[in-house]
């Protein structure tokens, strides 16, 4: 099978060739105004845009993902010129960005492992603003295993350290396979099991203090709802099945 994903050639420089499967990343990607722009957007949205979780706040642009479809929202023009440019790279094979992920990490605050699952193109691609952080990949649990404990310290493979202003773009096995995650730490301590060392600029042995970092996680969600067929009046099942989870998303908010 052809595969599905196309980085455009000048991207295909920034792959990481210590990890497996691929990644790309991009340091510098915006510049140092773009960062502050972009972090003043973030933070001018109004309070109930924000939902609190344990160990970070987020915010949800351009619809709730679901089984049975996203009512997409339109972006803000604000991210769309990101999502654009990301789109632009070929990121999510032609199709472009529909949905923003923004999360706010304080020192010490992170995001357990997991996927991130069917409701996505399998592509992630993610902003990182205002302070670095690394991110962490394990094995998933293996199920044929039952001697051995498989602790998630076991399970670790890799890190990657991303700066501020980067860009990071993960498909295929990293995407689907991996699980990634971020510990809840104050103090990065480099090793060599972060792989990207030689572009993200960092020595093995270094300590990296973490400010608050704002992640923007850019993605496709290829299953959406069209607003006008909630108004059409033949309504077949799909879009009954999208009315019924319009009701669903407007008890969400
Ligand atoms: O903040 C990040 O870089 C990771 C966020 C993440 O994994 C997610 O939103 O699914
Ligand atoms: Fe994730």
């Amino acid at each position: 099978m052809a595969k599905p994903q196309v980085i455009s050639e000048e991207f295909q420089a920034y792959t990481v060739k210590d990890a497996p499967p691929t990644v790309y990343y991009i340091p510098d990607f915006i510049t140092e105004a773009e960062e502050e722009y972009l972090l003043q957007q973030v933070y001018k949205a109004p309070k109930p845009k924000w939902t609190q979780l344990s160990g970070r706040r987020l915010q949800n642009w351009g619809g709730l993902p679901h089984l049975k479809g996203m009512i997409a929202e339109k972006l803000p023009d604000w991210l769309m010129s990101y999502t654009e440019k990301i789109s632009g790279l070929g990121a999510f094979a032609g199709k472009s960005a529909n949905h923003v992920l923004v999360n706010e990490y304080k020192p010490e605050e992170g995001i357990m492992p997991h996927e991130d699952g069917p409701l996505y193109h399998p592509t992630v691609t993610t902003i990182t603003l205002g302070s670095h952080t690394l991110l962490d990949f394990y094995r998933p649990v293996d199920q044929t295993q039952t001697e051995v404990p498989q602790t998630e310290e076991s399970r670790y493979v890799l890190s990657l350290l991303l700066r501020r202003r980067s860009l990071l773009i993960l498909q295929d096995e990293m995407y689907e396979r991996y699980l990634h995650g971020i510990s809840g730490i104050a103090v990065d301590t480099l090793s060599e099991r972060v792989v990207n060392l030689s572009v993200a600029g960092g020595r093995v042995g270094e300590t990296l203090s973490r400010g608050t970092r704002v992640s923007l996680t850019i993605r496709h969600v290829p299953k959406v709802c069209r607003a006008n067929l909630l108004l059409g009046r033949n309504i077949t099942y799909p879009q009954a099945a999208c009315r019924i989870q319009r009701h669903e998303q407007l008890r969400l908010k």
